[in-house]
């Protein structure tokens, strides 16, 4: 398991400082600035999230699930989680130079995830057959995991996507 620097509890601004060796990706420079949804808002309550690339080429992030994210009382909603599944893994099949939507996403939700909590998220390219490529993943924090994913991308031509 990875050692974490980033603080688990919120303060006025979270800690979402990488791991050691791992450098910042820079996302809107592969995809445009289109990620509103989930990472567009640095400063806002919802999620807060950085990306970087480990020594091994694998994106990963540091998410910050802020109060906006709730669904059971004090803990992230299981579609925030899923949210955030669906774009560090989508995105990690962009970095690993793959023009893609996702055509299909399973989540399993393993623990309850308390709001204000900085957690990590790690993904993995594992195939890649023809036009479908899938990426696991998971969201963690130290030895807990809060939730797991499959996610089956489907490469598209870039020009069918109006990237900005
Ligand atoms: C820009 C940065 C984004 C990165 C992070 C954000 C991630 C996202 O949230 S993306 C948004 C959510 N996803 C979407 O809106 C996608 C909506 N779906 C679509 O646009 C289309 O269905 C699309 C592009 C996935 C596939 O359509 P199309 O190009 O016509 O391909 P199609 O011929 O049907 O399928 C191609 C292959 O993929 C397979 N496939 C397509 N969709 C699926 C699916 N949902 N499940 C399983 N297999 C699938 C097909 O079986 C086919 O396989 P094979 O080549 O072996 O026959």
């Amino acid at each position: 398991m990875d050692k974490t620097h980033a603080n688990s509890t919120c303060s006025n601004r979270p800690d979402l400082r990488g791991e050691i060796n791992w450098i910042p990706f820079d996302a809107a420079a592969f995809v445009g600035s289109s990620l509103r949804f989930v990472s567009g808002d640095p400063e806002g309550n919802r999620f807060r999230v950085s990306y970087y690339l480990d020594s091994t080429q694998h994106l990963k992030a540091k998410v910050w699930f802020g109060p906006e994210t709730e669904g059971p009382p004090g803990h992230a909603h299981g579609g925030a989680m899923a949210a955030v599944v669906d774009e560090v893994l989508g995105l990690a099949a962009w970095a690993a130079g793959y023009s893609i939507v996702v055509g299909n996403l399973s989540v399993s939700f393993r623990n309850m995830l308390p709001l204000h909590k900085v957690v990590s998220v790690e993904t993995k390219v594992v195939s890649a057959e023809g036009r479908k490529i899938m990426v696991h993943g998971r969201i963690y924090c130290e030895k807990t995991t809060y939730a797991v994913g499959e996610c089956l991308c489907i490469t598209i031509q870039p020009k069918n996507i109006n990237i900005r």
